[in-house]
């Protein structure tokens, strides 16, 4: 049941209530993106590869992403779970995630579909353009980023539910509201 996805469109909250909830319930947030702005940052080379495909606001390569994402899941913090944000984006990523759990002898307990309506999600990630300027958070960046939520992401919501695990969340109101009813689908 600690092992939790947190899905839904950009801007849609789930960073914001990804590192509320995992506090909550003791676990390491994971978001991707994160770990991906940090090494670019830093100037790694995985940040060199990442850094192309994130500005234009495409997904970064399989491979890549695979590779990082079952690294940091081998790390000893998220052996008692762990809340992912940002991963699986696409059909292929569920599949290797399935696999890297079970190789970890693990299953997912529940997918947070955290949504909210364009006009909402572009307002907010203009507002974040402003406040954090991330290189990704211009308007045109912006739509592109939730044509490509709708094409590769939006599709796993149906994969999830098939498997009887989606809790789908409001994620309009303010952010403490929005924390409770997560909290609420958890229990
Ligand atoms: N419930 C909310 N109401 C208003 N603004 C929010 C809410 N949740 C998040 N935000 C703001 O919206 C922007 C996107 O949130 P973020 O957590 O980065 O979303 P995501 O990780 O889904 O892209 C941030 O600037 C954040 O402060
Ligand atoms: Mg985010």
């Amino acid at each position: 049941m600690n092992r939790l996805l947190i899905i839904g469109p950009p801007g849609a909250g789930k960073g914001t209530q990804a590192v509320r909830i995992a506090e909550k319930l003791n676990i390491p947030a994971i978001s991707t993106g994160d770990i991906f702005r940090k090494n670019i940052k830093e100037e790694t080379e995985l940040g060199k590869e990442a850094k192309r495909y994130i500005d234009s606001g495409n997904l970064v390569p399989d491979s890549v992403t695979n590779n990082m994402v079952r690294a940091r899941l081998a790390e000893e913090d998220a052996a008692n779970g762990f809340l992912l944000d940002g991963y699986p984006r696409n059909v292929a990523q569920v599949q290797e995630l399935d696999s890297i759990l079970e190789d970890m002898g693990v299953e997912i307990g529940r997918v947070l579909l955290l949504v909210a309506d364009n006009d909402e999600l572009v307002q907010r990630l203009l507002n974040r353009a402003a406040e954090q300027g991330r290189s990704d958070d211009n308007e045109e960046v912006i739509r592109h980023r939730l044509k490509v939520y709708e094409e590769e992401t939006a599709p796993l919501v149906a994969l999830y539910t098939e498997r009887g695990i989606v809790k789908e969340i409001n994620g309009l109101g303010d952010i403490d509201e929005v924390t409770e009813r997560i909290l609420d689908a958890l229990k």
